[in-house]
């Protein structure tokens, strides 16, 4: 299978590179502004910039699509930026795979749940509470519409290893690592299914290898909240100084609205793949302080 990954150099996209190229594919990642040494340059908001990489005469079977602005707090207090940047970007990338014939898969979120009623399977009625969960229910619209056997992934609130170590949970690693004193104002409210970023290449994988189309929820065998999450981090440093301060989401006043009860019911992966076996924050946390 010959792949292109757009946001290569971001969590996502950087385990799907390393996953598939395990796996024995013809693999080729983008960055934008973080070069790395194994990516190559590609702006989706300029098709036509002269150092992008050719993704025509690459000829992918398969485009990827993890290049995003995933701060949805900057996204609701620039709308423009973050339609461009989840919309307009999907846009250019339909037509690209329009123009090579590719299938393509799309990263999508629980934000498009209002978080009433969750953990969400994937019939349930979506609702975008916020610009960045309106945005990429537009963009999974748009690529489901347009191409045809199209695979959407929802996924949320992922870790996992990165170049830049920016997730939630390699952020508490670092400080902990650096002996620095955590302050820690978290809601206890929101409710998630954490995913680790290399179980959601390995289930994208077999989605891929099996020629599987439409949404999937992806998750893991974890439904937390924000404070529960920080504590199981927290739990394998225990010499760590940290405040926690557990919020409700309404006391927080974060720019963007968050869906409460978010998170997924991943039963449709899970049926079709009995044998898939997901990990969790300990299984990750038990391999990354065990290194
Ligand atoms: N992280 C999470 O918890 C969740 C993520 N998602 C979705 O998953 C996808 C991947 O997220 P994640 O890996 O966490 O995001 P990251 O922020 O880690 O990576 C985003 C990627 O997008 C690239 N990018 C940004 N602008 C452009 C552009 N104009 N052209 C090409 N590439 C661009 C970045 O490149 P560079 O850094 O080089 O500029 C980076 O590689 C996103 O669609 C996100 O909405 C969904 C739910 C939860
Ligand atoms: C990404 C990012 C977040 N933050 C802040 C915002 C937030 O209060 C806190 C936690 O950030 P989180 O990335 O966990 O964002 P958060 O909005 O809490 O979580 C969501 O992320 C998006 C992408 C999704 O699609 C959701 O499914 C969910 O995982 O960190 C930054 O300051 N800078 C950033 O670049």
């Amino acid at each position: 299978m010959k792949i292109f990954i757009s946001g290569a150099s971001g969590l996502v996209g950087s385990n799907c590179l390393k996953h598939f190229t395990e796996m024995g594919c013809e693999v080729v990642g983008s960055y934008f502004s973080f070069q790395t040494d194994d990516t190559v340059f590609y702006d989706t908001l300029n098709p036509e910039h002269p150092y992008n990489f050719n993704i025509e005469e690459f000829a992918p079977d398969v485009i990827v699509h993890c290049g995003a602005l995933t701060h949805v707090d900057h996204c609701e207090t620039h709308p423009e930026e973050s339609y461009d940047k989840t919309v307009q970007s999907t846009i250019n990338l339909v037509a690209v795979a329009k123009a090579c014939n590719s299938r393509m898969v799309y990263i999508s979120t629980d934000y498009v749940f209002d978080g009433a009623t969750g953990p969400y399977s994937e019939d349930a009625p979506v609702n975008p509470i916020s610009v960045y969960a309106r945005h990429k229910l537009e963009a999974e619209q748009l690529v489901l519409r347009e191409i045809k056997d199209a695979l959407v992934l929802r996924v949320t609130n992922v870790y996992g290893d990165e170049l830049r170590g920016k997730n939630f949970v390699a952020r508490i690693m670092d400080q902990c690592r650096n002996k620095q004193k955590l302050t820690l104002k978290l809601p206890y409210d929101q409710y998630a299914s954490p995913a680790n970023a290399w179980d959601i290449a390995r289930a994208m994988y077999v989605l891929l290898r099996d020629a599987k189309s439409g949404i999937y929820h992806i998750g893991s065998t974890d439904y937390l909240n924000r404070v529960e999450l920080a504590l199981r981090v927290l739990s394998y440093f225990p010499d760590a100084e940290y405040d926690l301060v557990p919020m409700s989401t309404a006391d927080m006043k974060q720019p963007a609205p968050r869906p409460l009860l978010g998170g997924f019911v991943k039963m449709k992966f899970s049926n079709e793949y009995p044998e898939f076996l997901f990990g969790n924050v300990d299984s990750y946390m038990r391999s990354k302080t065990l290194e």
